[in-house]
């Protein structure tokens, strides 16, 4: 039960496999409830597409499993979500309220599906026929206005039913306070590409003189700024409570464990992220390098983090998950994808070594996006679940430590790695991985960490 002094602020992260919602107190700083979801969002296999309905319909199932009463004494509400991905939507019906006694709740209505960050249409070809963006950050497949200029050239009829467009954590955002249009945080912005950091300005002339539908473009705000406030009571929560503009769920998962500036962040969730902080002062080069694997990420009030940003996470081990479900149903066996996680990390557990090697770049990565998995030295010995499920999670961390070896950490002054996402906190044969890599201490997290820092973000601006 709530003391009737107690405040809250909401905090929520929209992920790409899950919603993760938290309460924490103001007073405390510390989180007194929480509920995480899956989504089951994706409209097909691969991920490129979800399903907004979905999305938001899980959101409402995760709020509704929070107290009432500490819901009617939420003071802010911040949300953070999966990074570069666009949908669309027509500004003025946007979405539509319905009550009930539980309280107030927004359907999605004139929507477009997510296009996220795992969409893979802008082909090599397609990016470097686009203009070159004035920016350190270059432009993958799944960035906001890659995907729009795919639209643009290959299907300009659909845009043209749509007004707005973000991130869908700026959709949510939008749809709770009533917005006309679309407030974009610097954070989301520089995963859509084609904004410059240091002016904090998309680049608009190189936008229009190629074409771009440029009143799609959201206006921006800086990160940790309020966008506005909510239109409506929602599932609880009172009119008028304040909602912070939505931010990176990379960038809230680092605010919520990175104590001191020696710390690195390894997050994995659906992908996984390998960070450490910029100096003070830090600027970014002036043109992008496609071939690094580190880029510079802006975090808060101007600062950056540098980021090995891996598109092979725990889809990695969720593809493999799959694919073992599949192949049983074929042969008529019917097992939950949690019972198969369980019993292939029990087994990862009994096999420490293996000299199996799995490359699990089945998404390329952006520095190298015609790239693939690979599976090497394969003998009759090596080939049970213990096995094949070890050299899995031990691939999964190779390619991080490549991409951020462990003697760049150490030049940057890293004395510690704080581990963060579920992907990591529910599989211990990937925190083995980590620390057998890594020659670091690691602390870890629990699973709702992006939850947990964008609440902490807007408390501390409060
Ligand atoms: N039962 C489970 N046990 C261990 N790992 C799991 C289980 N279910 C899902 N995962 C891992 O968690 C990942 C999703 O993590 P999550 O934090 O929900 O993602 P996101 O923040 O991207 O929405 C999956 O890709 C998978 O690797
Ligand atoms: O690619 C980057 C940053 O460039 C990612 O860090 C970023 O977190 C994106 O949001 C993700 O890829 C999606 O995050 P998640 O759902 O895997 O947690």
């Amino acid at each position: 039960m709530a003391s009737s002094s107690s405040k809250y602020v909401l905090g929520l992260d929209l992920g790409t496999s899950s919603i993760k919602v938290v309460l924490l107190d103001s007073q405390s700083n510390t989180v007194t409830d929480s509920c995480s979801l899956p989504t089951r969002a994706d409209t097909s296999s691969d991920g490129k597409e979800q399903d907004p309905e979905q999305i938001i319909l899980t959101l409402d199932q995760c709020l509704a499993a929070l107290p009432r009463d500490k819901l009617q004494n939420v003071t802010s509400i911040g949300v953070s979500g999966q990074m570069h991905g666009v949908v669309f939507w027509n500004a003025k019906t946007g979405c539509e309220w319905s009550s009930a006694d539980t309280g107030s709740r927004f359907i999605p209505k004139d929507v477009s599906h997510l296009i996220t960050w795992q969409d893979g249409r802008c082909t090599s070809d397609f990016l470097s026929a686009l203009p070159k963006p004035q920016s350190h950050l270059s432009v993958a497949t799944g960035f906001g206005c890659a995907t729009i200029f795919w639209y643009t050239k290959n299907r300009p009829e659909f845009l043209a039913g749509f007004s707005a467009a973000g991130t869908i954590h700026d959709y949510v955002v939008s749809m709770l306070c009533g917005a006309q249009g679309c407030v974009m945080s610097e954070q989301n912005a520089a995963g859509w590409g084609y904004f410059d950091t240091t002016t904090m300005q998309w680049n608009t002339d190189i936008l229009k003189g190629a074409g771009f539908p440029v009143h799609l473009l959201p206006d921006l705000v800086n990160s940790g700024s309020m966008a506005g406030e909510t239109c409506s009571e929602w599932h609880g929560i009172p009119a008028h409570t304040p909602v912070g503009a939505a931010l990176g769920d990379f960038q809230c998962s680092v605010y919520s464990c990175m104590t001191n500036p020696a710390d690195a962040v390894l997050n994995i969730s659906t992908s996984a992220q390998l960070t450490y902080a910029m100096p003070a002062g830090f600027a970014p080069p002036c043109a992008p390098d496609p071939l690094s694997p580190v880029a510079f990420f802006p975090y808060f009030d101007g600062s950056y983090l540098a980021v090995a940003a891996s598109l092979n996470g725990g889809n990695v081990m969720a593809t493999f998950v799959g694919m073992l479900s599949a192949w049983m149903k074929e042969f008529g066996v019917e097992v939950r994808d949690s019972d198969i996680y369980s019993r292939l990390i029990e087994r990862g557990l009994d096999q420490p070594h293996t000299d199996l090697r799995v490359t699990p770049t089945l998404l390329g990565e952006r520095h190298d996006s015609a790239g693939r998995g690979l599976v090497a030295s394969i003998s009759p010995s090596n080939l049970s679940l213990g096995h094949v499920t070890r050299a899995v999670c031990r691939g999964i961390l190779e390619n991080v430590a490549a991409m951020m070896p462990p003697q760049m950490l150490l030049e940057a002054g890293v004395q510690r790695i704080m581990g963060s996402g579920s992907a990591l906190s529910r599989n211990e044969v990937l925190r083995q991985e980590v620390e057998r890599l890594f020659p670091l201490p690691v602390v870890y997290g629990k699973e709702v960490d992006s939850a947990v820092g964008v609440a902490m973000v807007l408390r501390d601006k409060q």
